[in-house]
């Protein structure tokens, strides 16, 4: 098995790295690829953990050697919001890195799972889509969005709300990943009831926490180690599915919905990505008008994806 970080030099790049050097299964390599001169020596640092995990750095001029043979490809490459912007201020930027990059892994692996991490998400899925689409190797069963910090992210605010341990915690998350196309489904938190003013309070508040974590760092970014803790937990599930376990997580896939032709929804993860779409299930009142009213918005930011590549 061969996994590829490409932006492993940035913050959730060494985050994230650092999380699969230590968790990721005896044998697996691990490839760090950044554009930023010193991710040789990120790779040097991780390298001395005594886990039988191999890590190999490699710089701008070696994205083919890095993804050569990977299974999977994490993409957390690119800038992050300052505060005031919109995690669509960065699609100027983000687009074209995106592009690039999921050019060579058609050209390098085009059989890997292609994970996406770089916002704008909403619309950086379908770059990649379209991407793979004009190099005849898409396959829709391998392409997706991460928004797992979405989902670990309502289970810490649902815990400490309840004082219950977050561990322990499900709360499903659908849709998309900014702003109101994030739509926490607390009516189906097991074992917790809330009240009307809780649900509207807790839901804007997890549709806001990656700007809460980029006001707090002041113009020093956005989330770095909790999103590095995110992926490398959607990581270590494909892996895990690979090798033949059952594992759900919500992911923002391409559906066969009416919703948009991405959206997250729990999934069945299995040795060749998505195994199945399952249904999200029942909404209540407030998360079906919640839904209904960020459906356009997000397939405008997915259009702009398509557009971005086929024009
Ligand atoms: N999906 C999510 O939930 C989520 C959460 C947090 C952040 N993000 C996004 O992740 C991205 C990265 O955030 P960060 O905080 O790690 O930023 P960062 O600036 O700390 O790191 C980004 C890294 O990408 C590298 N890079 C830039 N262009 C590259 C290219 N063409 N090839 C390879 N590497 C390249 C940079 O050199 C840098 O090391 C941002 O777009 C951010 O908005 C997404
Ligand atoms: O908010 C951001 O810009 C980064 C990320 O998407 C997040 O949710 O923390």
């Amino acid at each position: 098995m061969k996994v590829a970080v490409l932006g492993a030099a940035g913050g959730i790049g060494q985050a994230l790295s650092l999380l699969l050097k230590t968790q990721l299964p005896a044998g697996t390599e691990l490839a760090l690829y950044d554009v930023a001169p010193v991710v040789p020596g990120v790779a040097v640092d991780l390298s001395h953990i005594p886990t039988d995990v191999k890590v190999e750095g490699f710089g701008k001029d070696d994205l083919a050697k890095a993804l050569s043979g990977s299974d999977i490809v994490l993409i957390p490459a690119g800038v992050p919001r300052k505060p005031g912007m919109d995690r669509s201020d960065l699609f100027n930027i983000n687009a074209g890195i995106v592009r690039n990059l999921v050019d060579g892994v058609a050209d390098n692996c085009p059989e890997a799972c292609v994970c996406i991490i770089t916002n704008p998400v909403n619309t950086t899925v379908a770059i990649a889509a379209e991407a793979l689409k004009a190099k005849g190797v898409y396959n829709k069963n391998k392409l997706f969005g991460v928004t797992t910090l979405d989902v670990i992210r309502a289970e810490t605010f649902v815990g400490n709300l309840r004082d219950l341990n977050p561990a322990n915690v499900h709360v499903p998350v659908i849709g998309g990943h900014s702003g109101t196309t994030i739509l926490p489904l607390l009516s189906q938190v097991e074992g917790v009831e809330f009240t009307d003013e809780e649900v509207a309070s807790l839901t804007t508040r997890i549709q806001n926490a990656g700007t809460e974590v980029v006001e707090a760092k002041a113009g020093g970014g956005s989330a770095t180690l909790s999103m590095g803790q995110a992926a490398a937990r959607f990581c270590l599930s494909l892996v895990s599915a690979m090798r033949g376990e059952n594992v759900v997580e919500y992911t923002y896939v391409e559906t066969n919905s009416d919703d948009a032709q991405f959206f997250s929804h729990p999934v069945r993860l299995g040795k060749n990505g998505v195994e199945e779409i399952l249904p999200y299930g029942e909404l209540s009142d407030f998360e079906q008008k919640a839904k209904e009213s960020m459906l356009e918005g997000l397939r405008g930011d997915i259009k702009l994806g398509v557009e971005f590549v086929n024009n």
